[in-house]
């Protein structure tokens, strides 16, 4: 071992020892966790979110993963040629639209992510919303305002679809047979029709139904930031409301806070913003006293 290898390795023992506390705080528990498209795009952190979540499962926390896929379902519609638009962060589905994003959701991401986790030692099960019948979606309704006029009018998004009934019998039991879930925001409605899920959503949805200890979202910034694009590590819901208002927060922000308060106000303990291109991310939020990210709790 050179000089630079031991050192890392005391740094990892450091981080583990520090950690210990935290495993034995919440052994048995349930953490959800959604890994976006975005995050995905680099092999070597997601090799690390995988050993991770292994690590998690390892030291008796059971971790749930929820992952989205929108760049990666925008690449396979502009080589169909098939044009994809967005309103308030959602993709706009129409028929060909929604069976592109179950097969690359549901078939691609889901299986890569499968095998990587299996790779890192886990057992995962691949699952979308479908299967149990996890999620049973309904059509979400939208309005815009007609920037003429002033006046709100309705929107058809297509097959969008948002969780209206969770079923965690196929969690539960697989949790309870060794395995992680790993879960594709796909849906059906009553009626079988296929729904294609805000991938933040289907997470806050499961975290709330499953009473998480933690809802963890892995994206592309720090956490929530002020203004001066400092972190701001503690919120809660009110302070969210502010932020909104005052135009603190916009773009893909404003569904991603969405999903946490309607998590944390429906029975999920905290909820998390965290980088997730940073190595080991997810540790560091949990394991170590200086945490990070933004942790969101009802007041
Ligand atoms: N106050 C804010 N703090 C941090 N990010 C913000 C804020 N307001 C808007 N954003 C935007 O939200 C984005 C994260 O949402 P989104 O792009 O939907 O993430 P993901 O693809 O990981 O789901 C950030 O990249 C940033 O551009
Ligand atoms: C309705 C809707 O917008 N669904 C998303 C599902 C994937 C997703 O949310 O992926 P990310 O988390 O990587 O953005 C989409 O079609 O892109």
């Amino acid at each position: 071992m050179n000089g630079s290898d031991e050192t890392a390795t005391i740094a990892k023992a450091q981080v583990l020892i520090e950690a210990l506390p935290y495993f034995q705080r919440y052994a048995g528990r349930t953490f959800v966790v959604k890994y976006g498209g975005h995050a995905m795009g680099d092999p070597a952190a997601a090799r690390d979110f995988a050993e991770d979540i292994v690590l998690l499962k390892a030291v008796g926390i059971n971790p749930v993963v929820v992952h989205g896929g929108g760049p990666q379902i925008g690449t396979m519609l502009k080589k169909l040629g098939v044009e994809s638009t967005f309103v308030d962060g959602l993709r706009v589905t129409d028929a060909e639209t929604a069976q592109v994003a179950e097969m690359v959701l549901s078939g691609a991401i889901n299986k890569e992510l499968v095998g990587w986790i299996n790779q890192a030692g886990g057992k995962g099960l691949g699952i979308s919303g479908k299967d149990g019948r996890l999620v049973t979606a309904t059509k979400v309704q939208r309005t815009v305002k007609d920037p003429a006029s002033n006046i709100e009018q309705a929107v058809d998004l297509g097959f969008v679809g948002q969780p209206a009934a969770v079923d965690t019998t196929i969690i539960d039991t697989a949790v309870a047979a060794g395995m992680i879930p790993i879960i594709a925001p796909i849906g059906a409605g009553e009626d079988g029709q296929t729904y294609n899920i805000n991938a933040d959503t289907m997470a806050g949805a499961i975290a709330a139904a499953l009473g998480a200890a933690r809802l963890l979202l892995l994206t592309d910034v720090p956490g929530v930031l002020d203004k001066q694009g400092e972190l701001l590590s503690d919120l809660t819901p009110p302070d969210i409301e502010r932020l909104r208002e005052d135009g603190t927060i916009g773009g893909g922000m404003i569904p991603k806070l969405e999903t946490c308060v309607h998590a944390v106000e429906a029975g999920c303990e905290a909820a998390v913003v965290l980088d997730g291109r940073v190595s080991h991310a997810m540790l560091l939020e949990f394991f170590t006293v200086r945490g990070a990210g933004t942790l969101i709790r009802a007041e």
